[in-house]
């Protein structure tokens, strides 16, 4: 038995004993927790830890792939795909910037959850229900996001979590792997985009961007080009590693490596206006949304305390300059951001109370477009 969100967990099914007493099984998944019947138990990223204390982020499972294609199983088309997201997440967020970005918001819809995760995880809020940027699900009619997983695939044994894209003409799930969610929307809906010309993954900078990736970028082992290392999980997941590490070592290395690899991302800054040149790509737009995030939560709640992120001139002026791009600051939500961390993990802060500061001000100048110039 183990003690999970407040109450004691017995394995009901076979399978999940195996995950605790089969040496085989306890070493593919990491996984030290035994999990109740996946209905009843919400298995929250918090849980995925392994024997020595490291939190082990588990591999999304759905991974259909858009196609412009016109005779594609999931071709391309106005209107008829959706996403759901977290305002919270940093792995939505990426969505949300890209489709932002490339002007994919009047033909791809969006559905954003409460930003409270409970122990039944991701909600939507109910008709009447009054919450900044959240609407009840319209698509599914579902209350909580689980259910459209389950809708799926009744014996969905994964995590339910955030961006979920959604296919609303053969009803089901196409994609929840946010890496792979942002590759199709740059490169699959150019005939319906706004702003088709811009190109957030170009051929001549693929290698740059998938090195800088592996530099910033929690791909795990799941990764897109399948170079699996733990390397890759510095930045974007290292900030988690810390937070949810439930030994000293544990977090002392996750902080260790997480540090190290924004020494090295600020060098990279200091020479070019973004990491691969002077033109924003998808990796600007994964290291952004750990950054945005950074003083305001991750510096406190998972105590990635060395340093804060102002401190870093050139990862702080790099924060501002991507806050200021057009349109990126209409998603950007500090009041998702910060409730959502700090009432959604009652291991780490028991009352929920959400710190009032820091007070921060990302519309200020950063002059990095006269500097690189
Ligand atoms: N690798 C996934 C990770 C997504 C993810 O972990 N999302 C979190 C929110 S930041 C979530 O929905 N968690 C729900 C849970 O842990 O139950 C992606 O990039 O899309």
């Amino acid at each position: 038995m183990t003690f999970v969100h407040g109450m004691w967990s017995i394995p009901l099914k076979k399978n999940c004993v195996r995950l605790v007493i089969g040496k085989r099984c306890l070493k593919r998944t990491h996984s030290l927790n035994i999990f109740m019947d996946s209905k009843q138990q919400h298995k929250a990223a918090l849980d995925d830890v392994n024997q020595k204390g490291h939190f082990v982020r588990r591999e999304s499972q759905f991974r259909n792939w858009i196609s412009r294609e016109k005779i594609a199983d999931f071709a391309a088309e106005p209107c008829r795909y959706h996403l759901y997201v977290s305002l919270a997440c940093p792995w939505a967020h990426r969505t949300l910037i890209v489709r932002k970005l490339k002007g994919l918001e009047p033909v791809i819809g969006c559905t954003v959850v409460h930003y409270h995760m409970d122990s039944m995880g991701w909600r939507f809020i109910e008709p009447g229900e009054k919450v900044p940027f959240c609407t009840p699900d319209e698509i599914n009619g579902a209350k909580r996001l689980r259910d459209i997983y389950f809708q799926v695939d009744p014996g969905y044994d994964g995590r339910f979590t955030v961006p979920l894209l959604w296919d609303k003409k053969r009803k089901t799930i196409v994609n929840n792997e946010s890496a792979e969610i942002i590759r199709m929307l740059n490169s699959e809906f150019n005939e319906f985009a706004e702003n088709p010309a811009l190109d957030l993954y170009p051929a001549e900078l693929t290698s740059k961007i998938d090195a800088i990736n592996g530099v910033i970028y929690e791909v795990g082992c799941f990764s897109l080009d399948e170079k699996s290392t733990e390397e890759l999980q510095n930045v974007n997941n290292g900030v988690y590693k810390a937070g949810f590490a439930r030994t000293q070592e544990a977090y002392e290395e996750a902080v260790t490596t997480l540090f190290h690899e924004l020494e090295h991302l600020e060098q990279i800054l200091s020479k070019s206006r973004y990491l691969c040149g002077n033109q924003v790509t998808e990796a600007d737009i994964r290291l952004f949304t750990t950054l945005i995030r950074f003083d305001a939560v991750y510096q406190y709640h998972f105590k990635c305390n060395l340093r804060p992120l102002y401190s870093f001139p050139n990862l702080h002026g790099f924060t501002l300059d991507m806050y200021q791009l057009p349109g990126v600051k209409e998603t950007v939500s500090f009041e998702h951001i910060k409730k959502h961390y700090y009432m959604s993990h009652p291991t780490i802060n028991p009352f929920g109370i959400v710190p009032m500061g820091p007070k921060l001000d990302f519309s200020v100048s950063h002059n990095r477009d006269t500097q690189f110039s």
